[in-house]
């Protein structure tokens, strides 16, 4: 569909237009409503150097294309520019004016993370354009947003609760974590596999059982490290996701996110196309993003053990300096922390469970 045939180039309204909880069922075009994190997500695999000329680019082709939201922050969220997460290259809320100028219908979201951006930030963001915020908190903590979410709604804002990590709990204690946020006043609840560690039925699993026992709207974010980004996407579609993320290219952390483009032509085969434009989605990816793109995120063995080990990315490179200073596979690390379940702030265990092994393979090797 060109804009010209949705009526955008007269600028007349469309009644259809998604803007939050339930948007398209009720005599819409159908299909989820698709948030491009490019300019979010992606800020980890640009090394938070994202350019002023950049995001105006790959806001405008989104937009041109019939995105319906286009994220925008530094990676690790509002304020997340510091020497612990990276120092953005330019001021995200330079960033965040510059989408919202160029973009005539995609709506403009930002991330917050409880305890690295606050309250400031995100007023600053709104009066910069940010319409949605979303804010992430680790799946088993979501009774940490609830002062973000009251003053997030206070302020007008749409609000999505966004639990990462999700493959680290079954759907039941999910419900329960996605229902705090909804008793907070979110307006949907997003399961985000930051790991790339769920398979299609996992993925499914947990958005039906959010569907399920929620009123609000229920999105999926994936990751690519096992390579079923865009098929946990559409397993989370058929378990009736009405929010689903993708970014151009797949540009995001680790193997990146399940690409725009190709969710796009997939939505449109399966009838289910929500208003965008595959084929300028597939240009706006060949000749605006990739251009610039540092490298093109894919699973390689990095990003495919995360995923299979099921662990925090930011492991990995503690995990490969343990692993050399006691002469073992980071991989046997990662796998056995995915098996403790261990968490951010369990970095200490990546030193136990080295010993540990390399203990073992000494005893092994005794024996
Ligand atoms: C806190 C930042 C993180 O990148 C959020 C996210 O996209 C994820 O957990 O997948
Ligand atoms: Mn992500």
């Amino acid at each position: 569909m060109t804009s010209a045939a949705r009526g955008w180039a007269s600028g007349s309204p469309d009644t259809s237009w998604p803007t939050g909880k339930g948007w398209p069922r009720e005599g819409g075009e159908g299909g989820p409503r698709i948030t491009d994190t490019s300019l979010r997500d992606g800020s980890h695999a640009m090394g938070h150097q994202f350019t002023v000329e950049q995001v105006r680019s790959v806001a405008r082709a989104l937009d041109e294309a019939g995105v319906h939201v286009i994220e925008v922050t530094h990676g690790d969220g509002l304020a997340g520019t510091s020497i612990q997460y990276g120092f953005s290259r330019t001021p995200e809320m330079d960033l965040i004016s510059t989408a919202a100028e160029v973009c005539e219908r995609a709506r403009i979201a930002s991330l917050l993370v409880p305890g690295i951006g606050t309250v400031n930030e995100l007023r600053e963001a709104a009066e910069r354009g940010t319409q949605i915020v979303r804010i992430a908190t680790q799946c088993t903590e979501a009774d940490i947003s609830r002062q973000h979410f009251e003053i997030a709604k206070g302020m007008g804002l749409e609000a999505i609760g966004f639990l990462m990590m999700a493959h680290m709990r079954e759907p039941a204690f999910l419900i329960e974590q996605a229902k705090l946020m909804e008793s907070y006043g979110a307006d949907c609840v997003y399961v985000v596999d930051s790991a790339g560690a769920l398979l299609p039925e996992g993925a499914r699993q947990r958005v039906a059982a959010l569907k399920d026992a929620l009123e609000c709207d229920v999105g999926f974010h994936a990751h690519d490290n096992l390579g079923v980004a865009v098929g946990n996407s559409i397993a989370a579609l058929d378990a009736g996701t009405d929010q689903l993320d993708g970014s151009l290219r797949g540009l995001g952390a680790g193997a990146g996110n399940a690409p725009t483009e190709l969710l796009a032509a997939v939505l449109d085969r399966m009838g289910v196309n929500p208003g965008l434009d595959v084929f300028g989605l597939m240009d706006a990816a060949e000749y605006v993003m990739a251009p610039f793109m540092p490298f093109q995120p894919f699973p390689d063995r990095d990003a495919i053990t995360i995923g299979y080990a099921g662990v925090y990315s930011t492991f990995l490179l503690h995990a490969k300096r343990a692993a050399e200073r006691y002469g073992i596979d980071p991989r046997e690390i990662l796998v056995e922390l995915g098996a403790r379940q261990a968490v951010a702030g369990q970095e200490d265990w990546i030193l136990d469970v080295a010993i540990e092994l390399a203990r073992n393979k000494e005893k092994e090797g005794v024996a």
